[in-house]
């Protein structure tokens, strides 16, 4: 079976690619590279020793798009492309709708055009908006803070509504909670362009002395310690995900959501404490005021694809710290030799 992997050179993207290939999977990857780098394909080639078509191709490009379903026989695409930048989707709006949304309604297009009917889509936890309680379960009411936000909960609208009009469309939405960690190999790992916005790559580039401090954002949420509490998941976990999401839609037709998280909140200190464990280093930090945007307390309820899907995250916080940690030490500047 050969699967279509958009944004398969980013981070989260090339380790399900790594886990495609590792499965029996055919795959064809394609990827502007707007926002990560060929030599992460390379790495794929050379760690599982499968090579794999990789067309540097922008979802917005239907013709391109056309000759690519024209060429391949897909039997799924698994939808990982579009701009992830929660601030920068605040200054640059339109160019989020159009990225994420117009990408997917290409894609979308090609896939009827084609006749390929299962889709597996990366949407976010952020769909939550302020949540109303936790652990989030799916059925929980959606909301958007911002626009990055906002296309995942158009492009969610959009494929039910696709699915509504096709019966024989086959579509998984995963809502990711806050994927991190690395291949344990040290050969992948996410590599953000310029000052990470996000914890675990800010936190390691800290240990590595490329930033001061760690600046955390608020000390006074309803937690335990006062900061922030997130669900992180290993981006190896995370990505088994889809394979079973994939399995699943071999059997099911319509569309099903679930959450990819481990059901377990950490806060940033804990983070900090258990990154100071397993690098033997102190990470500097201060508590500064809050984020705008950002909420107290954001974790799954991950039941529903224990049940459907058979599948849970298993890797400890410490793995994931390890992992996160064993790339940045490899890989000082990322994929940029
Ligand atoms: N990393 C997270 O914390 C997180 C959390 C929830 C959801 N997600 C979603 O998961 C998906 C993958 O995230 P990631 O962390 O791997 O991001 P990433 O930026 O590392 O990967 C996305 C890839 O898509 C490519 N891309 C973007 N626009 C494209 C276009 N128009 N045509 C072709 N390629 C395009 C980029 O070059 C990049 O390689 C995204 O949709 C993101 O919104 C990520
Ligand atoms: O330098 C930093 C960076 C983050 N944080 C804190 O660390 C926690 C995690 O922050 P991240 O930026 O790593 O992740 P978020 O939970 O804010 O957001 C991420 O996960 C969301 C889903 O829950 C969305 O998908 C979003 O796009 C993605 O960036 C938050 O409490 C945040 O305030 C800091 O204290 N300092």
């Amino acid at each position: 079976m050969t699967i279509l992997v958009t944004g398969g050179a980013g981070f989260i993207g090339s380790h399900a690619t790594v886990e495609l290939l590792e499965n029996g999977y055919k795959v064809v990857v394609v990827d502007n590279l707007s926002n990560s780098q060929k030599a992460s394909i390379d790495r794929i080639k050379e760690m599982t020793g499968k090579d794999f078509a990789f067309h540097q191709v922008d979802l917005l490009d239907s013709q391109a798009l056309d000759d690519i379903f024209s060429k391949y026989d897909f039997s799924a695409v698994m939808h990982f492309a579009g701009y992830k930048a929660v601030g920068q989707s605040v200054e640059m709006p339109l160019s989020y709708y159009h990225n994420n949304i117009s990408g997917t309604l290409t894609l979308c297009e090609m896939m009827l055009k084609h006749n390929v009917q299962k889709l597996v889509f990366s949407s976010s936890a952020t769909v939550y908006g302020l949540p109303e309680r936790v652990p989030i379960e799916e059925s929980f009411s959606l909301s958007a803070t911002n626009p990055y936000g906002r296309t995942k909960l158009m492009i969610e609208e959009i494929l039910r509504d696709l699915a509504l009009s096709n019966p024989s469309i086959r579509i998984a939405i995963l809502r990711y909670f806050n994927p991190i960690g690395a291949h344990p190999s040290g050969k992948l790992g996410e590599d953000p362009r310029g000052i990470p916005n996000n914890l675990i790559p800010y936190i390691t580039q800290v240990a590595i002395g490329k930033q001061p401090e760690l600046k955390i954002f608020g000390g006074d949420y309803e937690t335990n310690d006062g900061t922030g509490v997130r669900d992180y998941i290993h981006v190896m976990d995370l990505v088994k995900g889809h394979i079973k999401a994939l399995e699943y839609l071999e059997k099911h037709e319509g569309v099903e959501t679930f959450n990819l998280g481990t059901g377990t909140g950490y806060s940033v200190l804990e983070i900090v404490n258990s990154f100071n464990d397993v690098t033997g280093k102190q990470i500097p930090y201060q508590i500064t005021d809050r984020r705008p945007g950002d909420i107290g307390v954001c974790y799954a309820n991950p039941e529903k694809a224990k049940k459907l899907l058979g599948w849970q995250a298993e890797k400890s916080l410490k793995e994931m710290c390890r992992d996160s940690w064993n790339w940045q030490v490899q890989n000082p500047d990322g994929f940029t030799q």
